[in-house]
């Protein structure tokens, strides 16, 4: 056989059909492509490398070479395109990137999607997935079962923000059904639906994209917890139903994203039975406290009474990105609301059980098999696995917030009882901290904060050492808000950010 790196695209499968240099041809090239992501795993977990290596978008460009050009590239190009790809990537493995929800590489999940390429099928038909749709139906079901709707059924999406999009719709479907033919026009009446201000910006992009438009998506206010008031949705509910309006939906959050607010469900649950409105939780962040019975017991009591729940696995389950899953209490309305029938997909004759085609359940068609990761996943550990999972990230959190007020005036804490793994905090430089500030914790302190926050953030980026995601929320200006989602943190890298949180922002 040739050296591998003199090969062409056309000296392997599928051009090349000759199986006799197809077939180690082939196979050359891919485990050379292993050996790549095989040491950038190491890496990701190596303490020594940096999270990433910062370069502004236009050194960064210069400094690629991602031209495409007339004439292919010889398979030596295309494994330096592939280890330059991930050389410039940075590391959402790594045990101190913590920057987002969605942080860790999970070894099984990353297999499963590694197979999941391979198979590269589409999830429309059971006809071509049989072996995933089936997967879908075990992990979904269990996870119904967890929330505790008695059957219900279930669906797969691109991210929480279209799960989100989608509850709306089949909400609206559920109770103006006219309105998939005749359109908005078909609904007498401005249709109202209502959010916490803590709430994912999604939901109130998906008023837009359904035609309510966002000024009927009603921002409900919230304690200093970030938790929605219930009284507060009433009175407005009652107020709209008043001037004529039609409150038909409300999202509950579990686990916002900045503060990792718990929305109080019962209560909730309460005021949408007594004014028959559809019960969305959107419990794409905290949803992942469901695999432990105590998170379960304490922080989502009620949540069966909801109408639909979406629950990413890719967030606080560490599955890889993207599995999101939506949950639908009432079973045939996802069809129900989205069905058209395409006859060059969805025969009704076929020769098997067509309740198990899914692509006319959604407005998607061809759909990401997003399943076999998760379904691995979750066989790799079992409930009781995934149970001390979620439970060693909870305890984490808690180990940091002790942490940081042993450390006293060097973290401010804004919530000293995170409900789920987000901690949201300042940084305060020595110029701040109260002895050297009498400005100490007035408007123009908190403006400053706001400042240096930035700046310490730029500077970690720059360093490469550690990545804490921040952001303003109402009158508060920029804050911290670490995440702990990734299995390979601990108490280690914990004291690791408060450390190089100080020695890069001291002097700020
Ligand atoms: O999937 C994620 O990692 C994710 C989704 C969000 O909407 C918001 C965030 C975030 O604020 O970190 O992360």
């Amino acid at each position: 056989m040739a050296n591998v790196g003199d090969l062409f695209y056309d000296d392997l499968y599928p051009v090349n059909q000759d199986a006799e240099t197809a077939d180690p041809n082939t196979r050359a090239f891919l485990l050379e492509v292993v050996k790549i992501l095989l040491d950038f795993i190491s890496k990701t977990n190596d303490r020594n490398e940096k999270v990433l290596e910062f370069h502004h978008p236009i050194e960064m460009k210069k400094k690629l070479d991602l031209a495409l050009k007339e004439d292919p590239e010889p398979v030596s190009q295309l494994l330096e395109d592939c280890k330059q790809a991930l050389e410039n990537q940075v590391k959402t493995g790594h045990p101190r990137f913590i920057n987002q929800l969605s942080n860790g590489l999970d070894i099984v999940s990353m297999a499963g999607e590694w197979l999941t390429a391979t198979a590269n099928t589409n999830m429309f038909t059971y006809e071509i997935a049989p072996v995933f749709i089936l997967m879908e139906h075990e992990c979904l079901g269990k996870m119904r079962d967890i929330i505790g709707f008695q059957k219900g059924d279930s669906i797969l999406a691109p991210g929480g923000s279209i799960n989100n999009m989608y509850a709306l719709m089949i909400a609206r479907h559920k109770l103006y059904p006219q309105h998939k033919k005749h359109g908005m026009r078909a609904i007498k009446g401005q249709l109202i639906m209502y959010t916490s201000r803590h709430h994912h910006y999604s939901v109130s992009g998906g008023a837009a994209a359904i035609g309510l438009g966002t000024e009927n998506c009603v921002q409900v206010p919230c304690d200093d917890k970030g938790r929605m008031i219930p009284v507060e949705l009433e009175r407005l509910i009652t107020r709209h139903k008043s001037e004529g309006h039609l409150p038909f939906f409300v999202n509950c959050t579990t686990g916002t994203t900045v503060y990792g607010a718990f929305d109080p469900i019962n209560s909730i649950a309460d005021i949408c039975e007594k004014h028959h409105i559809w019960l969305h939780i959107d419990a794409a962040w905290g949803g992942g406290l469901l695999m432990s019975r105590k998170y379960r017991e304490s922080k989502f009591k009620g949540i069966e009474r909801a109408d639909s729940v979406t629950w990413n696995p890719h967030k606080l389950m560490g599955t890889l990105l993207q599995c999101s899953t939506l949950h639908v209490r009432e079973s045939g309305l996802l069809i129900s609301c989205n069905q058209m029938s395409a006859d060059y997909l969805f025969q009704t004759d076929k020769v098997y059980d067509v309740c198990y085609d899914t692509g006319d359940k959604v407005i998607q068609c061809g759909r990401h098999n997003d399943i076999f990761k998760f379904w691995l996943q979750w066989r790799s550990r079992g409930m009781s696995g995934f149970e001390r999972q979620i439970e060693r990230l909870m305890e984490l959190t808690a180990y940091q917030v002790r942490r940081m007020k042993e450390e006293g005036e060097k973290f401010y804490l804004l919530n000293d009882e995170p409900e789920c793994t987000n901690v949201i905090f300042w940084y305060v430089p020595e110029r701040l901290r109260p002895r050297q500030c009498p400005q100490y914790e007035t408007r123009d302190w908190q403006l400053e904060l706001g400042t240096v926050t930035a700046k310490l953030k730029g500077k970690m980026m720059s360093e490469g050492s550690l990545m804490v995601s921040y952001q303003p929320l109402g009158m508060l200006p920029n804050f911290f808000r670490s995440i702990i989602s990734n299995q390979a943190v601990g108490e280690v890298d914990i004291d690791f950010m408060l450390e190089e949180m100080e020695r890069l922002g001291k002097d700020l």
